[in-house]
Formats: C-alpha cells, structure tokens, sequence
C-alpha cells in the first residue's frame, strides 16, 4: 500500500503526528473503540454536547448508505449482518467525506478503526494520526445485554450476529487496540459502569487533555 503524500492534500503540519489538515485546516481525531454494545454511540453523544467535537460513527454512516440505495448498498448490508468488516476503501470515503463536508476540526470517530486493514487506509488516505484513542472495556455479558435491549430495529442486534461480531471484535478490532496502546495512545475506561459514572471518567479525559479538546 503505498504511504506517498496525496499531493491534492496540503502538507501536513505534523504536532506529533497529531493535528493534521484536512482541506486545508488543521483537525484533531479522535478515535472510540470498544465491543458491540460497550456504549461508545452513547457516550459520543455526551462529548459531542460538553466538548463541541463532531461524532462519526463509521456504522450508521455505512447503514445510511444502504438506506440510500448506493451500489454498494447490497454487499454492505449483507457484511453487516454476517458481522464482518466492510472493506476500508468503503468506510474510510465515507468518513473523508463526512470530514470534508463539516465546519469542525475535532472529530469523534466511533467503531473505527475496526481492524488493521481500516487503520493503514484511514492513515493512508487521510493522513491523519489520532490524538489519542477511547477504549470503553466491557463484559460480553453485559454487552449482550445491552444490545439485546438497544430496540433500533438493527438487522444485527439479534444474538447470532452477536456473537459472530464479538468474535471479529476479538480478533481484528482488539489488535488494533493493542497497536496504539504499544504508541501510548490508549485511554482504557470501564464501561461496565452506568452512563452517567462512565461519563465522569470520559470528562476527566477530554478535560485533561487541554484546550484543543475542551
Ligand atoms: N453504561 C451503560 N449502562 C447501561 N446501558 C448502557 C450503557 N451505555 C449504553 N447503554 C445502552 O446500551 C445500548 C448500547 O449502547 P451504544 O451506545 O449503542 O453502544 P455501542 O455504540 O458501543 O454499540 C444502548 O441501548 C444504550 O442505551
Ligand atoms: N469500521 C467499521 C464500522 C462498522 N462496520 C460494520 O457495521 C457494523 C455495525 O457497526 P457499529 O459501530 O454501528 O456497531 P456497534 O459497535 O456500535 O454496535 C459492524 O458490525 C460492521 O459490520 C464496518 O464494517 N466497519
Ligand atoms: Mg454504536
């Protein structure tokens, strides 16, 4: 895969390999992890209202693009209710997309990156690093539970897509995890907690993190 600068993209302005421009601006990301169910929807919504930032989720921009009736809509929505991972070129458009088209240069990008192959495209095309990255860790008991109980009408919410996405979690979402915990990138919260206790947690996080984030 090839890592040359797109020359249709400023260069960037590289502060540890954290702010980055997207056309033209500079724009600070970052990324929410965790299993299905773990609670990261919920609390991007919370940050989005206390720290001004923009929420992605990588997953409602794919189910809208099924809901479009896109020509890939077909081949997303089957993916999804296996519970794979949607190739990158897909997702990392859509989330380009959606940067380029919002006023903001802070963004919340949930339930990305999903794997490694998502990670390598997002630095690949957008050329930007995370300032750092949320992990909400949770039991797949409890999880099962909450998704179980979400009611948003989701072809994979039902216990056999459950349980295949669970698997993917473990074996291509958590090795991503791991690379940026080996960068000292990963700030680990216990989502087992309810919302609001989860929440003080995030808080000191975005808090802590200083101006560019608060
Ligand atoms: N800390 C929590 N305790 C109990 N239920 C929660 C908690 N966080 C989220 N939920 C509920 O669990 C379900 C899944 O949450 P969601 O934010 O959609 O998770 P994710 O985006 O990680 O799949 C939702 O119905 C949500 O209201
Ligand atoms: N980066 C991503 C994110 C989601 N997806 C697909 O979309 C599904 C739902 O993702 P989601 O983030 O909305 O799911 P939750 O973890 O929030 O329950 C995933 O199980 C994948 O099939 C993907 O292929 N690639
Ligand atoms: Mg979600």
């Amino acid at each position: 895969m090839s890592t040359a600068v797109d020359a249709s993209v400023p260069v960037a302005e590289q502060e540890d390999g954290a702010a980055n421009i997207l056309a033209g601006k500079k724009v600070a990301v970052a990324f929410v992890l965790g299993g299905p169910g773990s609670g990261k929807g919920t609390q991007c919504s919370n940050i989005v209202e206390h720290f001004g930032f923009t929420h992605l989720s990588a997953g409602e921009l794919l189910r809208s693009e099924i809901k479009s009736g896109s020509e890939n809509g077909t081949m997303i929505d089957s993916i999804i209710k296996e519970g794979k991972i949607v190739p990158s070129e897909i997702t990392v458009k859509l989330l380009q997309e959606a940067m380029v088209k919002s006023e903001n240069d802070k963004f919340l990008i949930d339930g990305f990156p999903r794997n490694q192959e998502n990670r390598l495209s997002f630095e690949n095309v957008i050329k930007i690093s995370p300032e750092f990255v949320l992990f909400f860790d949770c039991s797949e008991e409890e999880m099962v539970r909450r998704l179980l109980g979400r009611n948003q009408g989701r072809a994979d919410d039902n216990i056999e897509t459950i349980r295949k996405r669970f698997r993917v979690f473990e074996e291509s979402s958590l090795p991503v995890v791991q690379y940026y915990d080996s960068k000292g990138k990963v700030k680990k919260i216990n989502a087992a907690k309810p919302i609001l206790e989860v929440f003080e947690d995030v808080k000191t996080i975005f808090q802590s993190y200083g101006p560019k984030a608060a």
